[in-house]
């Protein structure tokens, strides 16, 4: 294409041999304009490559005003064509940097090369330009700030997004090396200087304060340049803050990867393994080239999440999820695991990978099985403890309530545990507990239940649906096996129970009152001798009712002295002699006439009355025996009965004391009877008993035999005599299993060097029976029933039994 070249010449003439000239020349006239003002105004529409300048354009602008204009808004390369070469005119056409100063007349070859010459010098620059755009733009898209430092001057310059990059700051545009090196941080700085002023190229990443005081991170390359004389260093720098930030935090998220607890699996998108940390080879076994390329639910889950598992994870919005699966090692143990499962999506938003993370929760599902095992057992028996009761007798009874079937509730408590513990100690004890727990346990059903409510009480939960028959004979299963002598370390002993049954519904339809009736049946069997099994009866309630009412009738009959002993002589089997006599306690009741000790003492000892009772009986019996003595009567041993609840009673040595002091009856002939079972079931019996002995009183066991008669704890005891229960002797001579229990504890008691009194002989035949095996005293009613005091005046009197005179 042909130059576009305008001219402006205000003389018409000269404008148009002009135009004639340039178009003879080849080149394009675009214009031809008489003034400044008019050229300014074309040049947008017409384009030119050049403007051929006249200077004295007339009235207004002039020819230099105009290539101002020219030059500095349109870039547009200006040539004068003038007549004038005066100095004034020179420089004023100067400063608007002309292409060309063309002096007329000229010719056309002047004119040409003129053009030529100016249009390949604007050719140049636009390149330079075009270059510096370029460059420019770059640095730009770079984000880059270019700076440039001349050592001799310590001029520096800058380019591009330094400012930016730098924070720039009024100080650093003073332009000076200190000022841009205290942006760098204090710490990298010496070494930045020390570069610059050193080395030919700098290469270095370091830390600069950002504007808001934060750290940032800048690359910085330079060069130093020499040409001639003159040095200069060029750079450039860069902000890689972001960039470090995301190394650093690659480089931390690579120390996590190495070195947690947790197994981590990276997947791609098809699930197959594409990388692995240590801890996923230790917790599993497999080595990381064992598994790469294989999916994770082919080697490492027991059971799949399901088919559809990670494309529902794709689904969810938060491509996330986690739960508890269980892993395989790859010895093909299983082990359970708290797994995440990660979809990681790029800036597109394109699935790249899932991340599998888990952690072996072995020991927290083992804690969690002993807190929970510690929580609903006996640490002592391991049995069930009382929250496991509450909640499995419940579940029974909900399940018996749908399907219309019974339960059975078995209350057992065992019969005089307490002794044990406080004779033989609490190992002893716990000993006892856990073999009694074992043999309660191995004579059940897998589905029957066993607890340990605390102390020595226990309950059997039975499930299945049994007849009445079946319940009882489980019990009686159970009070033999508890029977079965436990050995002790050195001692041997055997322990009885007593259990109480209740069965739903008809002893009741929700578990505190189920509980409630078997403790009661538990109670009923306790008061019925132990040893035994009892059923819940509607008419436990009735009898609690009669109980309540003899409770009245006692407490009147302790204020209107309607309470009396009678005495029961104790007869010498050597010589038929009076040794001594048992005070026995009688009640005649108004409307009920005489009521029996064996009616009226448990009541009492229920409600507390035993108490006052006791004490009265006790003073009443000392005095009697005084009364004979001061009668003129030999001492005799009086016998008097001690209640289980007495003998738990703190001041009962007190009391003992109090009556012998204020009667003056001599120590050793009070003989306190204290039953086997009273010794058994309270605590620190055995250090009672020594506080009594201490006062000088004897001390007997009553119905001797009924109880666990174990001679390792007797003979841990401070006693003087036993007493042969009736029960043993009522079968004599013929009974075979009588005669031998009664000839145990015959040599029992010989062995411990005790004195012995059977109770109840009726007949000559027990008497006989009972002389020769060697027993010292006997009483029953062969000899005299219990009578007032004053019946015995002619046996005081002779102090013989006639029959054996
Ligand atoms: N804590 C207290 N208990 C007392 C007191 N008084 C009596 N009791 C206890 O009551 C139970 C029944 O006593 P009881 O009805 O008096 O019967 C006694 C005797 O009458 C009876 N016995 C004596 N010999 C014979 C006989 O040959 N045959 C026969 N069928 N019964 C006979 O035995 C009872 C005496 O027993 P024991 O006390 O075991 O020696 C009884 O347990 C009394 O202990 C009291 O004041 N306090």
């Amino acid at each position: 294409m042909n130059p576009r070249i305008m001219i402006v010449e205000d003389e018409r003439i000269v404008a148009l041999d002009l135009k004639h000239s340039l178009e003879f020349l080849g080149y394009q006239a675009v214009g031809v304009h008489a003034s400044g003002e008019d050229a300014i105004a074309h040049i947008p529409t017409q384009q030119p490559d050049l403007v051929l300048m006249d200077i004295n354009l007339g009235p207004g602008m002039d020819g230099t005003e105009a290539a101002l204009v020219i030059n500095a808004e349109h870039k547009v390369p200006i040539v004068f064509l003038t007549a004038y070469a005066e100095e004034k005119t020179l420089s004023r056409a100067e400063r608007s940097m002309p292409y060309g100063y063309l002096l007329k007349p000229y010719e056309l070859r002047e004119l040409d090369a003129t053009l030529r010459m100016a249009l390949a010098r604007r050719q140049a620059e636009l390149e330079v330009e075009h270059a510096e755009e370029r460059l420019r733009l770059a640095m730009d898209a770079a984000a880059l700030g270019v700076w440039e430092w001349d050592p001799q001057s310590d001029d520096f310059q800058w380019q591009g997004h330094l400012e930016g990059i730098l924070g720039g700051r009024p100080r650093f545009l003073r332009g000076e090396q200190d000022a841009f090196l205290d942006f760098i941080h204090e710490e990298d700085r010496p070494a930045v200087a020390a570069q610059l002023a050193e080395n030919d190229v700098v290469s270095s990443t370091v830390r600069m304060r950002q504007p808001d005081g934060s750290l940032g991170w800048i690359e910085l390359y330079a060069k130093r340049y020499a040409e001639h004389d003159r040095t200069r260093v060029i750079g450039v720098v860069r902000d890689v803050t972001e960039r470090h930030r995301n190394e650093e935090r690659l480089r931390q998220a690579n120390v996590v990867f190495q070195t947690t607890g947790e197994g981590v699996l990276i997947t791609d998108p098809q699930h197959r393994v594409i990388a692995t940390n240590p801890a996923f080879s230790l917790l599993t076994g497999y080595a990381a080239e064992d598994i790469y390329g294989f999916d994770p639910d082919n080697f490492l889950h027991a059971r799949r999440h399901s088919d559809h598992f990670y494309p529902r994870l794709l689904e969810t919005r938060q491509g996330y999820w986690h739960g508890e699966v269980t892993c395989l090692r790859r010895d093909g143990t299983p082990f359970p695991a708290w797994e995440h499962v990660c979809a990681v999506r790029d800036e597109r938003g394109e699935l790249r990978n899932f991340i599998i993370t888990f952690s072996d929760i072995s020991e927290i599902r083992q804690a969690e099985e002993q807190i929970n095992h510690l929580a609903y057992h006996d640490a002592l028996t391991g049995l069930g403890n009382r929250h496991q009761l509450a909640a499995r007798l419940d579940t029974e009874l909900e399940r018996a309530q749908l399907s219309r079937q019974p339960v059975a509730v078995m209350f057992i408590d065992l019969d005089g545990f307490k002794l044990v513990n406080d004779t033989l100690g609490h190992a002893a004890g716990d000993i006892l507990l856990q073999t009694v727990a074992r043999r309660i346990k191995g004579s059940l059903r897998r589905t029957d239940i066993a607890i340990r409510l605390g102390g020595d009480e226990f309950v059997v939960i039975v499930p299945d649906a049994r007849r009445l028959e079946d319940y009882a004979a489980l019990a009686e299963k159970l009070l033999e096996a508890v029977r079965e002598v436990i050995e002790l370390r050195d001692e041997r002993l055997s322990i009885s129970a007593s259990i109480g049954i209740a069965v739903f519904p008809d002893n009741g339809t929700d578990s505190q009152t189920l509980l409630k009736s078997a403790d009661n049946a538990m109670y009923d069997a306790k008061m019925r001798g132990r040893n035994r099994v009892a059923f819940y009866s509607p008419d436990m309630a009735e009898r609690a009712h009669e109980r309540m009412a003899m409770e009245q009738g006692l407490m009147q009959a302790l204020k209107t002295d309607a309470l009396h002993l009678h005495y029961q002589p104790v007869i010498s089997l050597a010589d038929g002699k009076l040794v001594g006599v048992e005070a026995l306690l009688r009640w005649h009741h108004p409307e009920l006439g005489q009521v029996p000790p064996a009616r009226f003492i448990p009541v009492a000892e229920e409600s507390g009355l035993i108490d006052r009772i006791g004490a009265w009986v006790l003073r009443q019996a000392c005095r009697q025996a005084l009364a004979w003595q001061q009668a003129g009567h030999p001492p005799l041993r009086m016998a008097v009965n001690v209640s289980v609840r007495q003998l738990a009673q703190d001041h009962l040595v007190e009391n003992v004391a109090a009556v012998l002091a204020e009667t003056g009856l001599a120590p050793e002939c009070l003989e306190l009877e204290i039953t086997e079972t009273a010794i058994q079931s309270i605590e620190h019996s055995r250090e009672r008993l020594r506080q009594l002995k201490a006062l000088g009183v004897m001390l007997a066991i009553d119905d001797f035999g009924t109880g666990f008669s174990s001679l390792s704890l007797l003979k841990h005891l401070p006693i003087d005599r036993i007493k042969i229960d009736r029960s043993f002797v009522m079968g004599l001579p013929d009974d075979g299993n009588d005669a031998a229990i009664t000839q145990a504890i015959i040599a029992l008691a010989q062995n411990l060097k005790m004195a012995l009194t059977a109770e109840g002989i009726e007949s000559p035949e027990q008497l006989t029976f009972l002389q020769r095996q060697g027993v010292e005293d006997a009483q029953g009613y062969l000899f005299s029933r219990p009578q007032p005091p004053q019946a015995l005046e002619s046996l005081l009197h002779t102090r013989q039994w006639q029959s054996m005179q």
